[in-house]
């Protein structure tokens, strides 16, 4: 069979993709705004456009009619069917300031709160926010709401402008502080009112998120003229849709340091074993990539996958096999792993968080334990040792890196535009590296979970070598 040229080949692939373009109906999700439930609200100019610094470059606003596409991996050997009935492509609002707004600046009382866990750059995200309310949209009322979402009913909210945040980027956690729980709608929707927040910032998980589709829903329903942003926090980047929360990289950096110290233990061991713990409550996604990025590792256990310790397949002959191999081995586990095989009292069975999360079991202890009890059962005269490091919250109580703190101002900024625009219950985040708007309610439902179909598992199975743990 002759080949085809590269040439051809790009022509049919353009042919292709032409064709398939021009037949694409784009799936546009649609984003709530005040208008719909206020229709007699009126736009105004952006005051960029009277900035004395600053003077917008043509292209500089967003047209209304501007998406970014949800799947930018398309098949264009796809066969003419599919492309004469394209299934529509998701595509969302691409995110940037618009050339009207709903917001009168000197009328605007902007509150940002922060909820659930920390996060690497959290006071880069609050900064920014502050900084480019002030400094895009001359916007004077700026309040931190305090310690999560009980804070808008429990705590007087404090007073922010540029001068007070302007070094908040170099600070790990979270100055406004957070919490869990407390999440009282009707309390807090009141106390929005009470305080005559119009614009309200809410950076946090997917706990966090659900909150805000409510929070939303009731604005909506009471028909108050107040917008709602959610911005995703999230270091076991659990959340759907976008591309990664701000602070996973850092998370990520931070983890190799303990696999380092992990390795060196079990190199300088006879028979060492180092396992590390990361975050990771139902998503692997730190606990593969620092596998990925370290390379030291001989074993990744995730919660996506199972896996079992004894008989033909199973860890503790894939441990023997590299102990024989090379004297020592790397475990990295996320805490949220195994936790079905680690025994549980019935009270353990019910125990929750403040904001209703199961609460888990150590299975680094518990491995630890188990990988102690095989060696000394199997092998009773042979050194053996397992060095167990948990450093659970020194990935995420430390500041952004760089890469992390410039996604915070592009989410930050993002998230002013699409307010001060009107657009209401939505998200801010990047989608294939464009930032986009997205519904909070459907952000909300997304999960994201290590696909271990795909080529990145793959990935971590050639560098480990682990077994697939499939019993026989
Ligand atoms: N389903 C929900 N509806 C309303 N509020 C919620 C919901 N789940 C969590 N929350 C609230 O969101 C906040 C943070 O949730 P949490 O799960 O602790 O962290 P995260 O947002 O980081 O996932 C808490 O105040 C919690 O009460
Ligand atoms: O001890 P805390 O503060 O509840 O945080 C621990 C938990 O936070 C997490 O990072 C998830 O937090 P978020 O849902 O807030 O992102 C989990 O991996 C971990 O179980
Ligand atoms: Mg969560």
């Amino acid at each position: 069979m002759a080949l085809a040229s590269p040439e051809a080949t790009n022509l049919n692939i353009a042919k292709t993709l032409g064709k398939s373009l021009s037949s694409c109906s784009a799936n546009i999700q649609k984003l709530p705004h005040l208008t719909d439930y206020l229709p007699n609200l009126k736009p105004l100019p952006n005051p960029l456009e009277k900035n004395p610094l600053y003077h917008p470059p043509a292209g500089f606003y967003i047209n209304q009619s501007e998406v970014v596409l949800r799947h930018i991996v398309l098949d264009p050997s796809a066969d003419s069917e599919a492309l004469s009935s394209p299934t529509p492509q998701l595509a969302y609002t691409r995110a940037g300031p618009r050339r009207q707004i709903f917001f009168e600046p000197k009328d605007i009382k902007a509150a940002i709160v922060t909820c659930g866990g920390l996060c690497p750059g959290m006071n880069t995200v609050i900064r920014e926010l502050v900084v480019g309310l002030w400094e895009l949209y001359e916007v004077r009322q700026i309040y931190g709401v305090t310690a999560g979402y009980r804070g808008f009913y429990s705590r007087d909210p404090i007073e922010l402008n540029p001068k007070l945040v302007h070094n908040w980027h170099k600070k790990g956690g979270t100055v406004l502080e957070t919490s869990r729980g407390g999440f009282d709608l009707k309390k807090i929707v009141d106390a929005i009112e009470h305080h005559g927040f119009n614009q309200v910032y809410i950076i946090g998980g997917d706990g966090t998120m659900r909150g805000a589709v409510n929070i939303f829903d009731e604005i909506r329903h009471r028909k108050l003229n107040i917008g709602v942003v959610g911005i995703p926090k999230t270091v076991d980047n659990d959340i759907g849709i976008i591309d990664r929360s701000f602070g996973f990289q850092t998370a990520v950096e931070m983890a190799q340091q303990a696999i380092n110290a992990a390795h060196i233990e079990a190199e300088s061991a006879v028979n060492g074993i180092g396992l590390v713990k990361l975050m990771g409550r139902s998503t692997g996604h730190i606990t593969l990539h620092a596998t990925l990025s370290s390379r030291d590792v001989d074993c990744c256990l995730i919660p996506e996958t199972s896996f079992y310790l004894e008989g033909k397949g199973g860890l503790f002959e894939f441990l023997e096999k590299r102990l024989k191999e090379n004297g020592h081995a790397v475990l990295v586990v996320a805490e949220g792993a195994g936790q079905d095989m680690i025994p549980r009292t019935d009270a353990q069975k019910e125990q929750r968080d403040e904001s209703g999360n199961l609460v888990f079991l150590d299975v680094g202890a518990w491995l630890k334990s188990e990988l102690n009890n095989w060696w000394t059962r199997d092998h009773p005269n042979e050194l053996f040792t397992v060095k167990y490091i948990d450093p659970t919250y020194m990935i995420r109580a430390v500041p952004a890196n760089a890469t992390d703190n410039l996604y915070c101002t592009l989410v930050a900024h993002s998230a002013i535009h699409g307010v001060m625009a009107g657009y209401t219950g939505f998200v801010s985040g990047p989608i294939n590296g464009n930032y986009a708007y997205i519904p909070v309610e459907e952000v909300a439902q997304a999960r994201n979970e290590v696909d271990v179909q795909d080529h990145k598992w793959a990935w971590v199975r050639s560098v480990t070598n682990q077994p697939d743990f499939v019993k026989p």
